[in-house]
């Protein structure tokens, strides 16, 4: 999927897997109207007929006004089951397309590049697979066939009515025409208002989220005036913007609406047909024909209005869809190489995010030995982070290169990647799952033994055997309410249970209270073990020994060395670690003052 960039974007060119489908749908829903208006022609004939006294034959057939009805009936049986099949064929298509869709995004977001799904919020990727696909979907299984219908319809009515008496062709045209003339005009300003509107809607949207979302925060810090009025006033602005569309158009619109009935035309054809036959120049089947066809011409025309926009908003929804799937997938190395070994190595690194100017990583060079620990520390912003995100390549470097073992981490192929590298993530994520099944994830191979030794290890198996469905309890959102510090411990199980030589932690002490503090202390020490541990940590003191201590400062490495060295140094780190001892002792005192 990641050539998707190359092929031709839009509406049509990502429907193009369900085009039999399509296509089937669109010839049955038009044999479907054209049935109907041969059917309107025959009854025209044969009314004609009878009421001239003499009933049409066809084939040896009369037609008289019983065998009329069965023929019709025929006809409308006809026209139904070709629109049914129409209906059925397109909601196959659309079915298919959904698959094919969502497989298509879910492989291809499994080969883009982590970062990109983390800047772009899992929640807007989630909107484009839910609401944007089913988008499509609706539009294939509903819009398709009316598609058909309303073009071929209206042609088809037209190029008879044209063949039958063109005067009266042009008396039905003539009131069409003044139909779309006045619709027009009910949207002369309709872009403009329709974007105020959409806004004013996503505005209300944002409001409502935002206001059950910060309930916790309104209901410590705010009476509920200031986020209440934000959706209030998302509301007011709602309200104003449509009753000024409702103003600027509600009146046109509805009188094209009534002009675009089957009535003004019907009227039109009736007054301009009997003129000419008491003229003597119209026949009387030209005149019957003339009116049952002009009404259908119509009625067929009126779902362009809808279709209309139908078809903008897809086509909206496909090019966010081909947006996603044209984001480059990461580069895999046809001639994949096996580290030798599990050093780490940052050679003249260079890194800069999307869309942002400067650069986040400038020129670092960096060594860490297999089975030491490196801690990153630094300013926030300095860029502790994204060194550590480069490692299992969420990212690819501009310039530079980082080895693992003297290999470039770009010609390691993914999944060995995946096995010598974890990362233990600030922000934990579980799946709706037991916390068993959240665990075993982490090795599919892993005995049940192998499971509880890693928890044993992560400090949190006691607290899982406490909890009433022990292993099986569900974790997730709607699952067991886990602190913070717990869910951290399972994911550090999770990654003792990978077991990969080298190991990333990102902030994984941020969530420690006091209590959870010592047992993740413990957990983070099993879990390094003999590995190759790179940790960005806030709380200076967990770092004290680490073998190597990297200083960053606005993307650039300032300072490295041991804790001891480094305070020498009178640099950075001796100013994090002074204001760390003052916060530190701060927090003693202001402890002592609360006993
Ligand atoms: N996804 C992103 N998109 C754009 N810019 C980013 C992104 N993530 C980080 N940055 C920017 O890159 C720079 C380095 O950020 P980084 O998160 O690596 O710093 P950090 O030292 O880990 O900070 P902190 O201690 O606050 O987590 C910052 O200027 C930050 O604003």
């Amino acid at each position: 999927m990641s050539q998707q960039s190359e092929h031709k974007q839009g509406l049509w060119a990502i429907l193009k897997p369900v085009m039999f489908e399509i296509t089937i749908a669109m010839f049955l829903a038009a044999f479907g109207a054209v049935s109907l208006i041969v059917a309107l022609i025959l009854l025209s004939f044969t009314l004609t007929h009878i009421m001239q006294g003499s009933p049409l034959e066809i084939l040896g057939v009369k037609l008289d006004f019983f065998n009329t009805i069965v023929v019709l009936a025929i006809m409308t049986v006809i026209a139904f089951v070709s629109r049914f099949y129409g209906f059925v064929v397109s909601h196959l298509g659309a079915f298919r397309l959904e698959q094919i869709l969502r497989t298509n995004l879910a492989q291809h977001l499994a080969e883009v590049p982590l970062g990109y799904i983390i800047s772009n919020g899992s929640g807007a990727l989630k909107k484009v697979m839910q609401n944007d696909v089913r988008g499509l979907h609706a539009f294939v299984a509903d819009s398709t066939p009316m598609i058909a219908k309303s073009i071929v319809a209206p042609f088809v009515t037209l190029i008879a009515l044209l063949i039958i008496d063109y005067r009266l062709a042009l008396a039905s045209i003539a009131v069409l025409i003044l139909g779309w003339i006045t619709m027009a005009y009910a949207m002369r300003d309709s872009k403009v208002l329709r974007q105020k509107y959409d806004q004013s809607q996503s505005d209300i949207n944002k409001a409502v989220i935002e206001f059950a979302q910060a309930m916790p925060v309104v209901r410590t810090f705010d009476d509920g005036t200031s986020s209440f009025k934000r959706y209030n006033d998302a509301l007011v602005a709602y309200k104003e913007n449509l009753s000024k569309w409702m103003q600027i158009s509600a009146v046109p619109a509805k009188l094209g609406m009534i002009i675009l009935s089957p009535l003004p035309t019907l009227i039109m054809v009736f007054i301009t047909g009997t003129v000419l036959l008491n003229s003597g120049s119209l026949e009387l089947f030209a005149f019957i024909s003339a009116l049952f066809l002009s009404t259908g011409m119509a009625d067929a025309m009126m779902p362009v209005m809808w279709l209309q926009n139908f078809i903008k908003k897809s086509q909206a929804s496909a090019l966010r869809i081909q947006e996603v799937l044209s984001v480059p997938a990461l580069p895999i190395s046809k001639e994949p190489m096996t580290p030798k070994g599990f050093d780490i190595e940052f050679k003249n690194v260079f890194f800069k995010y999307d869309g942002v100017e400067n650069d986040a990583l400038k020129d670092i060079n960096l060594k860490v030995k297999a089975g030491s620990i490196t801690a990153l520390v630094g300013p926030s912003g300095a860029g502790k982070s994204t060194v550590a995100k480069l490692i299992p390549r969420f990212w690819d470097v501009n310039s530079g290169e980082i080895l693992i073992g003297d290999v470039n981490i770009k010609k390691i192929a993914p999944d060995v990647l995946m096995q010598t590298v974890s990362f233990v993530f600030q922000d934990t994520f579980l799946f709706q799952d037991t916390i068993y099944n959240n665990i075993h994830m982490a090795n599919p191979n892993a005995t049940k033994e192998e499971v509880i030794h890693a928890t044993k290890a992560a400090q949190i198996h006691d607290f899982i055997e406490s909890l009433p469905n022990g292993y099986e309890t569900l974790a997730g959102d709607r699952g067991a309410n886990l602190s913070g510090g717990q869910k951290q411990r399972i994911t550090i199980a999770r990654a003792l249970l990978r077991d990969t030589p080298i190991v990333v932690l990102d902030e994984a002490t941020a969530f420690a209270d006091p209590e959870n503090e010592e047992e993740i202390v413990k957990a983070l020490a099993n879990l390094t073990i003999n590995k190759t541990v790179i940790m960005i940590a806030h709380r200076l003191s967990t770092i004290k020994n680490a073998d190597q201590i990297v200083v960053f400062d606005q993307g650039k490495v300032s300072e490295i060395g041991q804790h001891e060295t480094l305070l020498q140094n009178e640099g950075i780190y001796k100013k994090l670690w002074s204001n760390y001892e003052k916060a530190s002792q701060w927090n003693l005192e202001k402890g002592k003052s609360h006993e």
